[in-house]
């Protein structure tokens, strides 16, 4: 994406966001690289599968001349009112060009800019995001994904088999040496066939790369390790920080950790060594793993390789152990689900961390 084509798109508004959702026959530029995408060639559903803070997106499909016809994710950029928020999503495309392929990595199709909008096109996971899912297990919610129907009979092997597809998606990022930052159940996708994908790689930063400068933004403090909060170190140690606190979601059906505390508050108990309280119906061993991944000193949490083998292990042991399990009568067992779907924060200053 060349940079003087997407600085016109800092001050734009929402208004020709929608327009350019409307008008999808329009040829744009001459391919620039492999990933340029011709905007004819993507087809939009009326199906919105998400929204995030800077995007919605569609299911739809691309075709492309001489390409089989597949179906995709296609991401439109909404908020061009921020630096920041342009930078984000420029970096997720650089980064997720360099990723390659992994069936538990969200693949690139390509990408595409349009008048005002861009467009990020992606492998598409039908079953949208683990966190909504997992929402939907809890009784009183109105919306029960019809792919969670299909396997309510062992979906509690199924999650176990959700977190060592993230874990083994974890492991492939660290062997190119990146790390992905915001690893959370919103940002997990589940496919048809219910295989865990990671998504999301506006945050992602190479090994070893420290923060340099300070400005305000948004983070996932409740996710993020404490030398990542307190000395903008980033490694795969600090992943693995954020994997415990994913498995912890797993295990509370999508509940906000250290809910009821603000993110100030987080960092202060965390720092004193509170650590996330073991869930109910989540086993002892399982729990233990969490507390590996939150051990104070990185050296000394489990790597990734590691976890692959540690769940791999819990998965087929008998008797058997339980990441979570339903329980009709007892949903009260489970933590409040904090209302706010986004759970990035405002943080002052040094907290930033999606610039190198
Ligand atoms: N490839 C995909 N297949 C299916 N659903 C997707 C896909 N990509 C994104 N979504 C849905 O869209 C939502 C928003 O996507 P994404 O997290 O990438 O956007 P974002 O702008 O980075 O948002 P945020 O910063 O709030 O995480 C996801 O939570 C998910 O529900
Ligand atoms: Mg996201």
């Amino acid at each position: 994406m060349c940079v003087n084509r997407i600085r016109g798109l800092l001050k734009k508004e929402d208004e020709h966001y929608d327009n350019a959702v409307k008008d999808v026959s329009f040829r744009m530029y001459d391919a620039l690289d492999e990933w340029e995408m011709d905007l004819r060639d993507i087809y939009l559903s009326n199906d919105i599968l998400g929204t995030g803070r800077f995007s919605k997106v569609w299911s739809g499909f691309v075709s492309q001349k001489g390409k089989e016809r597949q179906q995709a994710a296609i991401k439109i950029i909404k908020e061009f009112s921020t630096r920041a928020s342009l930078c984000n999503i420029n970096r997720e495309i650089e980064m997720m060009k360099k990723l390659g392929t992994h069936p538990n990595i969200i693949t690139l199709i390509g990408h595409c800019s349009h008048n005002d909008a861009l467009y990020v096109v992606m492998e598409l996971a039908k079953g949208g995001d683990l966190l909504k899912i997992l929402r939907s297990l809890r009784n009183e919610s109105p919306y029960v994904s019809p792919l969670v129907s299909m396997y309510t009979a062992s979906i509690e092997d199924k999650m176990l088999q959700v977190a060592v597809d993230v874990a083994q998606g974890m492991q492939y990022l660290a062997s190119i040496k990146v790390i992905l930052v915001n690893l959370t159940a919103k940002n997990v996708l589940i496919s048809d066939n219910f295989v865990a994908k990671i998504s999301d790689f506006g945050h992602l930063r190479a090994q070893g790369n420290r923060r340099s400068r300070s400005r305000k933004g948004t983070v996932l403090v409740r996710w993020m390790a404490l030398e990542s909060l307190l000395n903008h170190i980033y490694s795969e140690q600090s992943d693995v920080w954020s994997f415990g606190v994913f498995l912890w979601e797993i295990a509370t059906l999508g509940a906000l950790p250290y809910n009821g505390y603000q993110w100030q508050q987080v960092l202060e108990i965390v720092n004193g060594g509170f650590r996330l309280q073991q869930p109910t119906h989540c086993s002892d061993n399982i729990y233990q793993i969490m507390i590996k991944c939150w051990e104070e000193n990185p050296e000394q949490r489990p790597v990734f390789e590691e976890l692959v083998q540690l769940l791999t292990n819990v998965k087929n042991a008998e008797p058997k152990s339980y990441i979570m399990k339903l329980d009709p009568t007892d949903y009260d067992s489970y933590a409040d689900v904090e209302t706010e779907y986004h759970t990035y924060e405002e943080v002052e200053a040094d907290f930033m961390s999606d610039s190198d």
